[in-house]
């Protein structure tokens, strides 16, 4: 493979509804970053993927494209990772990027490593920082031992150099008036054919507070015990006005469905002004997560819970003692009709 053939930052831009997802607009902004470290001056192409994009270019713009790839058509209006990931690789393909970003999120977990191997490259998932070296490498940094080690991984022989990283661990930077070119690309794909067939599209229509823009998070762990516990502390949330966050077995319980809450290395790094844990041990895994979080509150019943190294409050106590007792007090001051 002849690298030198290949140029430019591609940053695979999701949608969600009708919006592009903030985790892909703050790999634009990393994107810009990245370029300024590099001598040649590379382009930042977002490349979008989806039926009816086009009008988000504005956008993409906006957060830091130079360039838009569109890729526009009716079979993109329902997800298939098959479709997204061979048209992702289909735009590497023809378009040589030396790197290309992709958002840590569940389609982005499936179409980025897919499209690496029909690019037969390779792919560092859930990046925590990326950099250029000195020598001009591209540096991907991913934890690694529960987030006890940041292992460094490179890319020196193949192209493009992919990385994902998820939302919340870089920041959107706004470019008032940029304006970017765009370029329309319509690749043949066949993906898996008939052997995937989309039976039925169940949407979320939970109305919840998001976890990235929320400025209170009240985080739940395997000490809640069961899904009774579980909507106790939903309520604890809802009352006052945050979300709610998980930890891995509280999400493997099933005491919640929505992934997109696991806090942590495999899920999402948070940044609320604060984050209210109850029944979470403080396993690396997790807290990496949460360096972000303003004041961080934790309640375990062991004294010794690692959490608490952390944590700027420490509660030993019974989580259901305290979530009780807060429920309670915000009931009487709110005037909550009880349900
Ligand atoms: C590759 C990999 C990636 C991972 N990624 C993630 C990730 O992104 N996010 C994540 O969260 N985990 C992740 N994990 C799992 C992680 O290592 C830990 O196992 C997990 O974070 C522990 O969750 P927990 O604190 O809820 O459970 P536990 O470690 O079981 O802790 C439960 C805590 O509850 C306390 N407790 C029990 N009963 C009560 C009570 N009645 N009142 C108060 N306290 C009580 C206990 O004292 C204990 O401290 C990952 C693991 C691996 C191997």
């Amino acid at each position: 493979m002849d690298i030198s053939l290949y140029k430019g930052i591609h940053v695979f831009c999701e949608t969600r509804g009708d919006k592009v997802i903030d985790n892909s607009l703050e790999l634009l902004g990393e994107a810009t970053v990245l370029k300024g470290k590099m001598a040649h001056n590379p382009e930042v192409t977002a490349v979008i993927i989806g039926s009816d994009v086009e009008k988000h270019v504005d956008t993409l713009a906006k957060y830091g494209a130079d360039k838009v790839i569109v890729v526009d058509d009716e079979k993109y209006s329902t997800y298939r990772p098959d479709y997204f990931a061979e048209a992702l690789a289909k735009v590497s393909d023809e378009y040589k990027p030396e790197i290309v970003l992709v958002g840590a999120t569940l389609k982005g977990e499936e179409i980025g490593p897919t499209a690496a191997k029909i690019l037969d490259t390779g792919m560092a998932a859930h990046c925590v920082e990326l950099d250029i070296r000195e020598d001009g490498e591209f540096l991907q940094v991913v934890p690694a031992f529960g987030g006890k080690v940041l292992g460094d991984i490179l890319c020196p022989n193949h192209r493009p150099q992919m990385a994902s990283m998820k939302a919340g661990l870089v920041d959107k930077i706004v470019f008032e008036g940029k304006e970017a070119a765009v370029e329309k690309f319509n690749p043949e794909v066949a993906g898996y054919g008939d052997k995937l067939e989309v039976l039925e599209v169940i949407e979320d229509t939970a109305e919840k507070v998001s976890l990235s823009n929320a400025e209170l998070i009240v985080a739940g762990g395997f000490g809640i015990g069961d899904q009774a516990g579980w909507d106790k502390l939903e309520k604890l949330a809802e009352l006052l006005g945050g979300a709610t966050g998980c930890t891995r077995p509280a999400l493997d319980e099933g005491w919640t469905e929505r992934e997109e809450t696991m806090v942590g290395t495999s899920g999402v790094a948070i940044k609320p002004k604060v984050y209210l844990g109850f029944g979470i041990s403080g396993a690396a895994h997790h807290t990496c997560g949460i360096k972000g979080a303003g004041t961080i509150i934790s309640v375990n019943k062991d004294d010794y819970a690692p959490i608490f190294e952390v944590s700027d409050y420490k509660v030993v106590s019974d989580w259901e003692k305290i979530v009780d007792l807060l429920i309670e007090r915000l009931y009487n001051k709110r005037d909550f009709k009880r349900s």
